[in-house]
């Protein structure tokens, strides 16, 4: 059968454009996705993403190379492989970023992706859920759960008084410096995935169609034309052809591995591996850029929620809460309080984000956590704007071997001073009235005496990724700078777009998840945009 269009992966992109594109009831749309059914217990109830976390059923479970700037340690990658992609296995924060962010896109070639148009693209998402009342009629529900929080995350929001700093309502706002409750994409009790918001409604409409556990090895093309897919399930190859387009959003790692694979990227690189270029394209891959946290666990001389979840009465006092009423701790992701501060008096926006956690725990055998039983908390700070920029590229043409994911983390002396000043930070917020009245003691390493030199030191040996991968296909002026043009379409074909967290020119401030789905949903509009243009020519 032949589509209209056709959406590799069904991940935070891929469910919204299947929504957005398969409006017309004469318009067919195939979605392919590597993973299977995301009706699992852990992906539903909002707590459970420690569970997904390194479960190779719904999880593609990356490992990065040996990353320098971080001595030599080799990080863990968690990646969505399941409907719904990693909105399935995220940790639900939602963070539209900061508006120069997007200003900056502007900049960096991305004509038309200003704060105005974002704003108003995050308007047509977004259904907030504040304390009883609904605002926005956006298909994804973003909700604010303090009332579900632990208690302990008001001494997060004291914290941020002591310290001068602004408490906002909601960190979304257009002025969002300062420390809030986050806001989660959660409702009534669950998750609400990209597949729940977008693709479960269109696929009720009948002219989409989800093939899962299919994975696609290659675009197909005639020409510099992309025709369609070849994919495998269950040992079969197929293909699949279609008339319009073909839209990849298999993320910031599987994308520019999906391209390559194709023969789109660095003509010295498929080479090696055998691959007939089709166009090259040498920044493919290029240009990746990424979150690192510290983060610091303290002993509280008072109840937080290791209390109720660090024993086994108190996690069966809760899963009962939860069964009779979708509320209580399983019903809230542990960030509860964080937001966007600046380091210090120069920076001129906030180039830092915070996020306070009334919970500590550790990981078992098999990665699954493990609350502390004693009383904990955990600070955590992040660079908003790394400078660094990494790389994926194929290791082989085998489809199914993991490309190499290089980090290549603070290869940049901004971002080595950025590593110093958010060690800093979080050394003024452990210190605040707030925090200091309510902590036993600082678990090793303790961060409060550390200098400049042990702060870098510090961020080297323990930041970890915060899982937001952006920039590997990214839109910019040419070939020469970018992958993309500010359409999405790839440079130098025709029928083929990328449309991802891959697509950001620069990663935002803040969690990528939010971003990914407004990217999407103008991608689409430029989609329909363009398709209407070539209805009238003919
Ligand atoms: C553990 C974790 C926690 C996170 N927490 C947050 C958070 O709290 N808030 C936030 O904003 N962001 C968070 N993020 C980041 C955010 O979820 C991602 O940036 C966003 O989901 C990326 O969307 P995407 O569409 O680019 O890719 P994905 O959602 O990853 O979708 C890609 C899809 O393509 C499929 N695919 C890949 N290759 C192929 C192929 N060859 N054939 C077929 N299908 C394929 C994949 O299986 C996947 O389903 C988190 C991410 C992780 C992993």
């Amino acid at each position: 059968m032949e589509f209209d269009y056709i959406v590799v992966g069904a991940g935070s992109a891929g469910c919204v454009l299947a929504d957005r594109l398969s409006r017309s009831p004469g318009t067919r749309v195939l979605v392919i996705e590597a993973g299977g059914s995301d009706a699992r217990f852990w992906i539903k109830v909002p707590l459970g993403y420690g569970f997904t976390f390194s479960d190779p059923k719904v999880n593609w479970c990356y490992t990065a190379e040996p990353d320098e700037g971080v001595n030599g340690r080799e990080a863990y990658w968690p990646r969505g492989r399941v409907v719904g992609g990693s909105s399935s296995i995220n940790a639900m924060a939602y963070v539209r970023g900061l508006k120069h962010d997007f200003d900056d896109w502007e900049t960096a070639g991305a004509t038309g992706w200003g704060w105005d148009t974002v704003r108003q693209t995050y308007e047509r998402v977004e259904h907030h859920w504040e304390g009883g009342s609904a605002r926005g009629d956006g298909p994804l529900r973003v909700s604010d759960l303090s009332a579900q929080m632990h208690p302990f995350s008001e001494t997060f929001l004291n914290a941020a008084r002591d310290l001068g700093w602004k408490t906002p309502a909601d960190m979304n706002e257009d002025t969002c410096e300062g420390l809030s409750y986050f806001r989660s994409t959660v409702r009534n009790g669950f998750r609400h995935s990209a597949a729940d918001a977008f693709l479960r409604p269109a696929l009720k409409r009948g002219n989409v169609q989800l093939i899962k556990n299919a994975l696609v090895e290659k675009l197909t093309f005639s020409g510099t034309r992309a025709t369609g897919v070849q994919y495998c399930v269950g040992g079969q190859q197929h293909v699949a052809t279609c008339k319009g387009e073909v839209i990849v959003s298999a993320g910031a790692v599987n994308s520019p591995q999906l391209l390559q694979l194709s023969g789109l990227g660095p003509a010295d690189l498929l080479k090696a591996h055998g691959i007939d270029v089709v166009q090259n394209l040498g920044q493919v891959g290029k240009g990746m850029q990424d979150h690192l946290a510290i983060t610091h666990h303290f002993a509280a001389n008072r109840p937080t929620l290791n209390d109720r979840l660090g024993t086994q009465f108190g996690r069966m006092m809760v899963g009962l809460q939860y069964l009779l009423t979708r509320k209580g701790p399983l019903s809230v992701p542990t960030n509860q309080v964080g937001g966007f501060i600046r380091s210090d008096e120069t920076q001129i926006a906030p180039n830092m984000q915070v996020y306070c956690n009334p919970v500590t725990s550790s990981t078992r055998a098999k990665g699954v956590p493990e609350v502390d039983r004693a009383s904990g908390f955990v600070l955590c700070v992040q660079p908003c704007r790394p400078t660094s920029r990494g790389e994926v590229s194929i290791r082989s043409n085998d489809p199914g071997a993991a490309p190499r994911i290089q980090p290549n983390s603070l290869s940049t002396e901004f971002d080595r001073w950025d590593a110093i000043r958010a060690g800093r930070l979080l050394q003024s917020l452990a210190r605040a009235p707030a925090i200091a009245q309510v902590t036993q003691s600082a678990k090793e390493p303790d961060i409060s005496r550390m200098d400049d030199a042990a702060l870098l030191e510090n961020f080297r040996e323990t930041a970890l990724t915060n899982f937001h991968p952006t920039c590997t296909c990214r839109i910019g002026r040419d070939a020469a700078d970018s992958v993309l043009d500010a359409r999405l379409k790839v440079h130098g074909t025709q029928g083929l777009r990328v449309v991802d967290a891959s697509a950001f020119p620069n990663v935002t401030s803040g969690n990528t998840n939010a971003p990914t789905i407004m990217l999407a949903m103008r991608a689409a509009d430029l989609i329909l945009e363009d398709q209407a243009a070539r209805s009238r020519q003919a």
